[in-house]
């Protein structure tokens, strides 16, 4: 079972026993809001990360312990899920090609969407053949457009589109996107999507929505597992006025104006977390 609160201002925090449940309960989580979007205004805009992430989304081969059978590529979600109505697009993208091992793209293509009837144009992937700056500037208009038509919501709040799930990992130094720790991309206000030629975390260049972006989204979902994310959860999550360096970390800059924000961890990156510590 998980271990489940709210905290007054970080969103909702799920601690799973162990990734298996966590995997079932975000695939039930996307395809509940999947449900809810379509039926609101007919389609669901999804982001998605790279990372680990996009495995947890239950998209792996199943494993010998047969745990993970509930996969959004298997039933009863290849089934109930209308993929028809699915617009993809990606928080963070690598400017590499579109076949190369550290493209996010190719990451889902493997794995989810060329096993699902998402439509093709309905996959709203970066230029790779430009620069970064260029795969920013071509991104951000593409997707301008798509608000303008109402395929992507405007937000209420905000000069900004309104995606309906942005799923986000987070590294061990807590960037979230393709956001980094005191990195100027994360000043970034005006643009719905930045540039980066310099990522500490290799491939250098890399195309990032903005935090206005993300944090005008109806829902974001941070995922965080294993003990090496324990440290990044604890600063993101707890509250800690003394340290005044948590409070530009990435992850903890994630505070959707008007949507939801839900964590989903096991019990190793949890384990810091001071809800988790007095859980008993
Ligand atoms: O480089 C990236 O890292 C983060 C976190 O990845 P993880 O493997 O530690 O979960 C990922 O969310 C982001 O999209 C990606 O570009």
């Amino acid at each position: 079972m998980a271990l489940t609160w709210t905290h007054k201002d970080r969103g909702e925090i799920r601690v799973h026993e162990n990734l298996e449940e966590l995997s079932i309960d975000l695939v039930d989580y996307i395809a509940e809001i999947s449900e809810a979007s379509i039926k609101e205004h007919g389609v669901f805009c999804i982001a998605l990360s790279g990372g680990s992430l996009i495995n947890l989304m239950g998209f792996l081969d199943r494993s010998p312990n047969g745990f993970f059978n509930r996969k959004l590529v298997e039933p009863p979600y290849n089934k109930i899920v209308d993929w028809a109505k699915w617009y993809v697009f990606w928080a963070d993208e690598r400017v590499v090609g579109k076949n190369h091992d550290d493209s996010n793209y190719k990451l889902a293509k493997d794995t989810l969407l060329s096993k699902v009837n998402v439509f093709p144009r309905h996959i709203c992937s970066i230029n790779d053949t430009v620069s970064a700056e260029d795969a920013a500037t071509e991104y951000e208009f593409a997707i301008r457009q798509m608000v303008k038509t109402r395929t992507v919501t405007a937000s209420e709040n905000s000069d900004c589109p309104k995606f309906d799930l942005i799923l986000l990992g987070m590294g061990s130094d807590g960037h979230v996107a393709s956001l980094f720790p005191n990195h100027p991309a994360l000043e970034v206000k005006d643009d719905w999507v930045t540039f980066l030629t310099d990522s500490p975390k290799p491939p250098p260049e890399r195309i990032t929505f903005t935090l206005p972006v993300i944090n005008s989204a109806a829902s974001v979902v941070v995922v965080a597992t294993g003990e090496t994310k324990a440290n990044a959860v604890h600063l993101a999550i707890d509250d800690l006025p003394s340290l005044e360096s948590s409070l530009s970390l990435p992850a903890r800059m994630v505070q959707p104006s008007s949507g939801n924000l839900i964590w989903f961890m096991d019990k190793p990156a949890g384990s810091k977390l001071e809800g988790f510590k007095f859980s008993g």
